[in-house]
């Protein structure tokens, strides 16, 4: 797998990790135009570091695209003349379909869309996937690359939008959520670095109970709140305050500014 990352920046650089990690290829290119922050990656033999970014796709036959929206119709439309049949086109970019991709390099190539999250650079991601017609003979290809790097999902493109939202933009809900608890805790007594491993292993240990049992999260709260006790009385007092109801107001909002970054 020789594998090109075109935009090494924060996904990009996390996805080199991510590969790096799940030692998933036998060469990888890093671009960027200024690639002075990023050379240190060159210390793992196999890893290019280049603002050339013709140069890393000639040489690679995967390429995972992760530059910022506003910048990605030029740099294909740059390198159009030199993606063929043999390459894996994966795209990262929120809110950029594949038909747009399409009018730009034409059908005749294997497209997938792609959507991990910053997690990949640890071998935890939720990455959803779907693909053009072309590229439904790489998408097994394309997920058993992310698989190595988290868990997969193959959705329509009409959900990627959403998946976004709840996938990419979710690690910063997740991780905001984690944080208020540390403050929590902190208010407790616990000083901060204490208060952070409790909430961190805390929300982990949720996460595990609902994905190993495939229970409702209901079924577990219900198991935690003792009648009388303290958990449904500081539950219902969120619940008082809007903790579900701003989560989802918040959600729906990432979503709605995903449709004006797509209108550029
Ligand atoms: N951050 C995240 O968690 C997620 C981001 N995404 C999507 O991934 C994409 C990247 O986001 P993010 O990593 O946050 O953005 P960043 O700005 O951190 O990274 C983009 C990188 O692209 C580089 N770049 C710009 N122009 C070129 C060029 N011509 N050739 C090669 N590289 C170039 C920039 O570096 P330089 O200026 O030095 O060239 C920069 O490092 C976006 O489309 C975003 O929607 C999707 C899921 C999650
Ligand atoms: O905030 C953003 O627009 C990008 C997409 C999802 C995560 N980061």
């Amino acid at each position: 797998m020789k594998i090109a990352i075109i935009g090494a920046g924060n996904l990009g650089l996390s996805i080199a990790k991510g590969v790096l990690h799940s030692n998933g290829a036998t060469t990888m290119y890093l671009t960027k135009r200024n690639t002075s922050e990023i050379k240190d990656f060159e210390k793992y033999g196999n890893v290019t570091v280049t603002s050339d970014n013709k140069e890393a796709i000639q040489n690679s036959d995967t390429l995972i695209f992760a530059v910022q929206p506003g910048h990605f119709s030029s740099i294909l439309e740059e390198m159009k003349d030199l993606l063929t049949e043999n390459h894996v086109i994966i795209s990262t970019i929120t809110g950029f379909s594949i038909s747009k991709i399409e009018e730009i390099i034409g059908a005749d190539k294997h497209i997938v869309r792609s959507m991990p999250n910053t997690a990949i650079s640890v071998g935890n991601s939720m990455t959803c996937i779907c693909s053009n017609e072309l590229g439904k003979k790489r998408i097994d290809l394309a997920k058993a690359i992310f698989n190595r790097m988290g868990h997969t999902l193959e959705i329509p493109e009409e959900q990627m939008q959403a998946a976004t939202v709840i996938c990419a933009s979710g690690i910063a809900f997740w991780m905001r959520l984690i944080r208020a608890t540390t403050q929590g805790a902190i208010q407790l007594g616990f000083d901060a670095k204490e208060a952070q491993e409790l909430a961190m292993h805390t929300c982990n240990g949720a996460a595990s109970l609902l994905i190993e049992s495939g229970n409702h999260p209901e079924e577990e709260i219900d198991r935690v709140t003792t009648p009388k006790g303290c958990t449904i009385e500081g539950l219902n007092e969120m619940e008082h305050q809007g903790l579900s109801s701003s989560l989802i107001r918040g959600i729906v909002t990432s979503f709605e500014k995903i449709s004006k970054i797509r209108k550029g």
